[in-house]
């Protein structure tokens, strides 16, 4: 393997929540090498240039630049003499600030002249001016700029202006966002003329670009644009220089600056390798869920166990040395742990029964904890008696762990026999075959760092963006898939707190998995079986079936059938079938869910949520059926 070529990493202070102090004290410990130090940081904070460029220094923090200048080439006269003064009243700034290099965004201003030659001569004014104090300029094409917008105008007027001390500064937002690529700029712009590169990641909205780039920007990884083909053209020049990342979004101000800069910090790490600049030990293969662990006390074990016993798990293994149980019903594996002083107690003090950890069957668990190690994601060492095997463990973003199991399929002994006293229970009827998918409930801010933490560590795809209707409020579900459909990990949020899913996250301070769905053969079957033993199924309205009829045109006797176990139907474009039915709530915070596919359906019945969510509130409501609590 060739010596790694990671680039320096900095990040724009507009960024991060907090004061300017708490920006770079993030943006340091993640690991970046500077910052863009944003005007407005500089502006609100209460101490001179000097002091800023002081903390820096004490944090180990370069400053990359000084931006944004704004609204400064091609305007009439007197503005623009004006703007050559404004220009030198910056420039002491940035020699206080101890940076040589600022960043003029191109001209918004209504009467800004539609003249390159005379944006070039300003230009070249101002870089002659910077050059005298030993500082340089570079420009920026805002995708909303009056004139200019597009690189490839803000380089001839660059090359134009023809000045040492004058160069680009390219964003990968401003040119992806217009639907524009880096085609050509290998042919036409020296690298060493690249003086600035900004990254930032979006999600792909029906928006004008400005509302777009000021309120949802996302670090490379978590959006849908192009930004690591964007990284591969400029590198393809052979520029080399530092990876900066500007992004504006209202969750990422809100939202712990700490965590935000790791995050930002990861997206650049995995980028690196996207481009193939550095390598980093590969994706995991992955094959399904191997277990999900509930954190439970004695009580709340009795509960669950009763509640599981009616969906037809059984208890099959006790833990050598631990208050750990396995519960098991065909090929679904469910961990009940109540070990004192372990991570699921830590769960348990603070939530109650829920949901504190998820294993997946991977290819080479090792190799999975160095590439979370890579990527800064904390590695989790759950303590082991004598003779027990050490199960590899990651923390995901809401603190749950995500366990790392080999995978039995490919001829790896079972977790199970080291650790657990088994007693193996014959299968009853219409077993499980597994978990077909596990979904978690995040709260609004969460979402981001989920998505880079699924696709950078595991390498799932997201899915199209569901939103749901529950009757308090709507719903938002996007699905993270493995490319061999072995692991479907749906995650919902919600901005009202009276939905279900934002009930669940207020309640229970955060995330965490409030749904399993088992795959089953037969779900009619299943459902059969499930209601002879007592489980306690959601009633699906008649309705329903009245329009199911309607819409799909199904025969009598088929939604008959669906409507005496309450199975929910879908039917995808290519003819593939989705049966589902789902149980009522375990204590207001977890329901299970059997799902049948058939001829290749890959959704999740998403069509069916809102009447799903509706029957679940109805259930809820104080008079309405039984709870399970
Ligand atoms: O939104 C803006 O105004 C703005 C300012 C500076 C930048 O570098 C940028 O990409 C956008
Ligand atoms: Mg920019």
């Amino acid at each position: 393997m060739t010596e790694p070529a990671r680039l320096p990493k900095s990040i724009a202070t507009v960024c991060l929540s907090g004061a300017l102090h708490d920006k770079l004290e993030a943006a340091a410990a993640a690991g970046f090498q500077s910052v863009e130090i944003f005007e407005n940081d500089l502006l609100t904070f209460d101490g001179t240039p000097a002091e800023v460029r002081q903390a820096c220094e004490d944090l180990d923090l370069g400053i990359s630049i000084f931006q944004p200048f704004r609204d400064f080439e091609a305007m009439p006269e007197p503005q623009r003499g004006r703007n050559l003064d404004r220009a030198e009243r910056k420039f002491d700034t940035m020699q206080a600030l101890g940076t040589d290099l600022v960043l003029v965004c191109s001209n918004t201003q209504p009467g800004a002249i539609d003249d390159p030659a005379r944006a070039a001569a300003d230009l070249h004014a101002m870089a002659e001016r910077a050059a005298r104090r030993g500082l340089r300029v570079c420009y920026e094409a805002l995708a909303w700029g009056r004139h200019v917008n597009r690189w490839r105008q803000a380089w001839e007027i660059v090359r134009a202006a023809d000045h040492p001390a004058l160069g680009l500064c390219l964003d990968s937002f401003h040119t992806l966002a217009l639907g524009d690529d880096l085609a050509g700029l290998a042919a036409t712009v020296p690298p060493e003329k690249v003086f600035f590169l900004q990254l930032a990641d979006a999600p792909r909205l029906a928006m004008d670009p400005l509302s777009w780039s000021r309120h949802h920007r996302l670090f490379p990884g978590q959006g849908e644009l192009d930004v690591a083909r964007f990284l591969r053209d400029l590198l393809g020049t052979g520029w080399r220089g530092t990876l900066s990342l500007e992004v504006f979004n209202d969750e990422f101000r809100a939202a712990p600056s700490r965590r935000i800069a790791r995050d930002g910090l990861r997206s650049l790490l995995w980028l690196e390798e996207q481009v193939g600049q550095v390598a980093m030990p590969s994706l995991p293969e992955l094959g399904g869920v191997e277990f999900v662990e509930f954190a439970v006390d004695a009580a709340a074990r009795e509960q669950l166990g009763g509640f599981l016993g009616s969906l037809g798990f059984a208890r099959v293994g006790l833990h050598r040395s631990k208050d750990v149980e396995l519960w098991r019903n065909g090929g679904a594996n469910l961990v009940l742990n109540a070990e004192p002083d372990s991570a699921a107690a830590e769960r348990f003090e603070q939530l109650g029964p829920t949901v504190c950890a998820l294993a997946l069957r991977v290819d080479d668990p090792q190799r999975v904890v160095a590439r979370a190690e890579a990527l800064h994601y904390p590695v989790w060492r759950e303590r082991t008696g004598e003779g027990e095997r050490h199960i590899p463990a990651i923390r995901q973003p809401d603190g749950t762990l995500l366990y790392l199991v080999a995978d039995p399929a490919r001829g790896e002994r079972p977790i199970w026999e080291d650790d657990f006293q088994l007693t193996p229970v014959a299968d009853g009827p219409a077993p499980l075959l597994g978990v077909d998918h596990a979904a978690e409930a995040v709260a609004p801010g969460m979402m981001d760092s989920f998505v880079l933490f699924y696709r950078t560590l595991l390498g799932l795809q997201a899915e199209t963006l569901w939103e749901l209707p529950d009757p308090f409020g709507l719903v938002r579900s996007r699905a993270f898939v493995a490319q061999n459909g072995s692991v479907r990990l749906p995650l919902n949020v919600s901005e009202s707190t009276h939905t279900g899913t934002g009930r669940f996250v207020s309640a229970l301070a955060g995330a965490g998995v409030h749904h399993i769905a088992f795959a089953v053969a037969d779900a009619a079957a299943a459902a059969e079986a499930a209601a002879a033993r007592g489980a306690p199924m959601l009633d699906i309205p008649e309705n329903y079936y009245e329009d199911l009829a309607a819409r799909l045109g199904l025969d009598d006797a088929e939604l008959m059938a669906l409507q005496r176990r309450h199975l929910l139907y879908d039917r995808d474009a290519a003819g593939g079938v989705f049966l589902h039915a789902y149980t009522r709530q375990f204590r207001d915070r977890i329901f299970m869910e059997i799902a049948e596919r058939r001829d290749g359906y890959t959704g999740f019945g998403a069509v069916n949520a809102p009447v799903r969510m509706a029957a679940q509130r109805r259930d809820a409501r104080p008079g309405g059926r039984a709870a399970m609590d």
